[in-house]
């Protein structure tokens, strides 16, 4: 038999056998994530699943997150997030407020996620976990009742498709240049029900909130998950935001003599900025493509965008500058401990100064739903995932996606500009431990 692919070891641990891509297993599920969209409906399996009166297998490995319509847009969203309040007091399941973030962003703060587990959310952007090392993945809302009722959930075993860069990333260019990259050249279902993995001497240099960027947007090329290997980096993250010591599994990473689905190749210091324009993430180009181009809002934040060093990177190009006249910019960090973070450190009053507006933590404008819709003539420049047409509004409207640094610089001239034109301003910053700051 030949060697095992990553996926394949984590899927192996959790089901008890020895499988390989396209086997059938039912596994056991370590954390589970819903939130005010998909857990009611959660829910509703789970008690169809259990009975009206069971409690959930694990209550301790659920998470709840009031993160989508937070605060409340209108009565729906009001009444939803109610019922998950209700739901994580009568069996005991971490349930987080307004405000306190992105159900992703809590998983990964809180200490619900370690290498080598099997992560499960009633949200796509689930497979985020795998920055760290985890099987993530997103799931209806009825599979993940089920899970709640069982603790376990079948998966067919994905492929792995891999993509390897070599060297390391030039000045301005970010892991967001490189999953745009990846994904364009892939092609939006590239790597459908597949394990995309991400390998090479410029991935393992990489931040943890970098890497978590290349997991979390595996779906916009259909995959299942997107893994990285763990390694000490990922343990010392994980030990620094916990405070408890966490233990490697010396085991997790592809065999050399693994099957792949296949292999992309690339050369760190060739990517260049990438922008994905309207409406699908595998529109990807070089900045240079569509520099020039008039923006109106500019967009920092959601699950994939909008930790603290992402929010710094913006802040560090608009020290001391405005935005450009005729441009507005909505910042929303994605939890709360950021949100701690930027006002603590000044970050946030660089932004304010600059022209920005600050938004509560959450979702934010990212689907569409409130906090800076766009109207129809309204072209939008975000560190975000997706730009399907109307994600952010008005089906007329349009979204490109960059990195923050490109969405920064972008700001200072209100249309699509090269980051690297202000290299003296960029940073990368290293992963900043949010673990002391309150909640
Ligand atoms: C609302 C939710 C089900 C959805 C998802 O699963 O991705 C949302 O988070 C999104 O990004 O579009
Ligand atoms: S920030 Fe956007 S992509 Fe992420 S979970 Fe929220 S709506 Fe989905």
């Amino acid at each position: 038999m030949s060697g095992k692919t990553l996926a394949e070891k984590i899927l192996s641990d959790k089901s008890g056998d020895d499988v390989r891509a396209g086997d059938y297993v039912e596994a056991t599920v370590d954390t589970m994530l819903t939130h005010d969209i998909t857990g009611p409906l959660s829910f509703q399996t789970f008690y169809e699943v259990a009975g009206e009166d069971a409690s959930p297998q694990n209550p301790e490995s659920i998470l709840l997150a009031i993160d989508h319509h937070a605060p409340a847009d209108g009565v729906q969203a009001a009444n939803n997030h109610n019922i998950l309040r209700e739901f994580g007091e009568k069996h005991g399941v971490a349930q987080f407020e307004v405000g306190d973030g992105i159900c992703h962003q809590l998983v990964v703060e809180e200490g619900f996620v370690k290498p080598g587990d099997l992560v499960i959310g009633a949200d796509s952007h689930s497979t985020t976990f795998g920055g760290l090392g985890a099987f993530g993945t997103g799931v209806g809302s009825s599979d993940l009742g089920t899970a709640m009722a069982t603790g376990e959930l079948w998966f067919r075993v994905p492929e792995t498709r891999r993509f390897e860069v070599t060297g390391e990333l030039s000045p301005g260019v970010y892991a967001k240049d490189l999953i745009l990259k990846f994904i364009g050249d892939v092609g939006f279902a590239g790597a459908t029900y597949m394990a995309a993995e991400y390998t090479g001497s410029a991935i393992e240099s990489l931040p943890i909130h970098e890497r978590i960027v290349l997991s979390n947007m595996a779906i916009e090329m259909g995959g299942k998950a997107g893994l990285v290997e763990p390694d000490q980096r990922t343990v010392a993250f994980l030990e620094a935001q916990t405070g408890e010591s966490v233990e490697l599994d010396p085991n997790l990473y592809s065999d050399d003599d693994a099957e792949f689905a296949s292999v992309e190749r690339y050369i760190g210091e060739e990517i260049e900025p990438q922008v994905s324009k309207p409406s699908n993430p595998e529109n990807a180009v070089s900045v240079s493509e569509v520099a020039g181009t008039s923006i109106d809002q500019l967009f920092v934040g959601t699950c994939t965008n909008g930790r603290y060093e992402d929010i710094k990177i913006v802040a560090d190009i608009l020290a001391g500058e405005t935005l450009a006249q005729g441009t507005r910019m909505v910042v929303v960090p994605a939890s709360r401990r950021v949100y701690q973070k930027a006002l603590e450190t000044g970050v946030f009053q660089t932004l304010i100064d600059a022209g920005a507006i600050i938004q509560s933590a959450g979702c934010g404008p990212c689907a569409g739903y409130h906090q800076g819709v766009l109207g129809d003539d309204d072209v939008c420049l975000a560190t975000a995932n997706r730009n399907f047409p109307g994600r952010e509004g008005s089906m007329q409207s349009q979204v490109y996606l960059a990195s923050p640094a490109t969405v920064g610089a972008s700001a200072l001239y209100g249309e699509i500009t090269d980051p690297r034109s202000v290299e003296s301003k960029l940073n990368r910053h290293d992963d900043y431990i949010l673990s002391e700051v309150q909640r």
